[in-house]
């Protein structure tokens, strides 16, 4: 296993440019499945979860060319369907979470999906309820197989359309059901329905095929049925979470940097909550220009004057991916945040090492932190650590690059799974870090 050695605070300055979404991409690749057609993405990141998803596209018989960096055409018009009751698939399904989502347009395109249960971070209970749900909703059978953990729905009639109300706003779940529901017959209503960016890009791209999917942005969803879907272009946006990444590293290391083409208009609540800290963000054209924050960075308190609260929500609440990242920026803040994270249990144990490193943190339960802010007067010192999951991960090297003397980061893969070539990246603007 691979690790970072990173010799910390060191300022960083000039411009990055972010990597397409993981969390779009993993949506819009499963949607190639839908259309016999050629289908071109674009700003495809590269990345270990997204190019294992590609490889298992590969090993279903979908025909792959790549174009240039970050391009790809996709060609499903001769699926092996039989793949999915292999034992190479067993093992290759389950390796990230993005593959549950080619369960819905199979479903729909071949009458039957197969998966077994996928992996993705361990940040606590992961549920997949939500996805048979819609699946059953629409007239599949259902299946699990309890020793192997191997899930199976069944449709050799097809499917037909229905109204459902899910029960909870799932991303993945959202996005297989309305990838199933494109070519049932009749009419399908998803309520609860969930809306992130990424899921309108899914629905617009399906749109771009000949799909009829209206309530784009909101949580109803209407689907009217067609008889096939056509080939596409696509762009991924880019990556949210990796924008607010690079605001949470400038804060911290108190550099000066552009962050380009950040498509504002999709980052909903992220940079005001970076605001809430006290950190200045400009915004220049479509970029993001933060400033040194050589003075440090003071939170906002709520208008009564209580400690300033941040909590995730499903969109366009925000993000659970971004709150690891605002807890480690809240560190060095002047003032005091109380970080509550809703969705996942096991998210925040991750501060631990922070506290070793000599931050201020009280884990008052597995869904809460209070933060007490440093405000630069004591810095956090190196250590040695391990990578828990991705977001915790990307916190923590923020740490090591905000602290005093060389920390290592062990099992770096979590981080590779979602940012592309980290490393260099981060050595262009200044970075001292190798991988090791
Ligand atoms: C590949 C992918 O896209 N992964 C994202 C996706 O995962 P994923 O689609 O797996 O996550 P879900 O939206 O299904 O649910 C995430 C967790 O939040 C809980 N939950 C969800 C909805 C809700 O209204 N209330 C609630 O408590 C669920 O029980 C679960 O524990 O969405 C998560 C929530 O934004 C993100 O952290 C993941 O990065
Ligand atoms: C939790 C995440 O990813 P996944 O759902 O793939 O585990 C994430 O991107 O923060």
């Amino acid at each position: 296993m691979g690790v970072f050695k990173i010799e910390g605070g060191v300022p960083l300055k000039g411009e990055i440019t972010p990597q397409g979404a993981k969390n779009e991409a993993l949506q819009i690749l499963c949607a190639v499945l839908l259309t016999p057609e050629k289908v071109i993405i674009n700003n495809i990141p590269d990345i270990i979860d997204i190019n294992k998803l590609i490889t298992l596209l590969g090993n279903l018989g979908v025909k792959i060319q790549k174009n240039g960096p970050g391009s790809y055409t996709f060609q499903a018009d001769e699926v092996n369907v039989g793949y999915l009751e292999t034992e190479a698939f067993k093992k290759e399904g389950g390796s990230l979470r993005g593959s549950i989502m080619i369960v819905g347009p199979l479903l729909a395109r071949f009458g039957k999906g197969y998966i077994p249960k996928p992996g993705g971070d361990k940040i606590g209970r992961r549920r997949l309820d939500t996805h048979f749900e819609g699946f059953i909703n629409l007239g599949a059978k259902f299946r699990y197989n309890k020793e192997d953990h191997f899930y199976g729905v069944e449709a050799p009639e097809g499917l037909t359309g229905a109204a459902m109300l899910l029960d909870e706003a799932s991303v993945t779940g959202t996005a297989n059901i309305v990838m199933s529901a494109v070519l049932a017959k009749g009419t399908t209503t998803i309520y609860n329905a969930a809306c992130e960016p990424y899921l309108q890009q899914l629905c617009k791209m399906m749109n771009a095929m000949g799909a009829k999917v209206s309530g784009i942005g909101s949580n109803l969803l209407t689907i009217e049925g067609v008889e096939s879907l056509g080939g596409c272009t696509h762009r991924i946006l880019p990556d949210m979470i990796e924008i607010g990444s690079w605001i949470g590293l400038a804060a911290m290391t108190r550099s000066e940097i552009t962050i380009k083409d950040v498509s504002w208009e999709n980052l909903g609540l992220i940079p005001n909550v970076f605001r809430k800290l006290g950190i200045t963000l400009e915004k220049r054209g479509d970029d993001i220009y933060i400033p040194a924050h050589t003075d440090g960075y003071e939170v906002k308190t709520d208008i009564d004057g209580s400690i300033l609260t941040i909590a995730d929500a499903p969109w366009p609440g925000f993000t659970p991916d971004l709150l690891s990242i605002v807890l480690v920026v809240a560190t060095q803040c002047k003032g005091d945040v109380l970080i509550h994270q809703k969705m996942f249990e096991s998210r925040l144990f991750f501060v631990d090492k922070l506290i070793d490193m000599g931050a201020k943190i009280i884990l008052c339960d597995p869904h809460r932190a209070v933060v007490i802010g440093h405000d630069f007067k004591s810095r956090l010192k190196a250590t040695t650590m391990s990578s828990p999951d991705i977001r915790a991960g990307i916190s923590l090297l923020i740490a090591a690059l905000s602290a005093k003397g060389t920390s290592t980061i062990q099992n770096i893969e979590q981080i590779d799974r979602g940012y592309e070539r980290i490393d260099e990246r981060l050595r262009a603007i200044g970075a001292k870090i190798v991988r090791a």
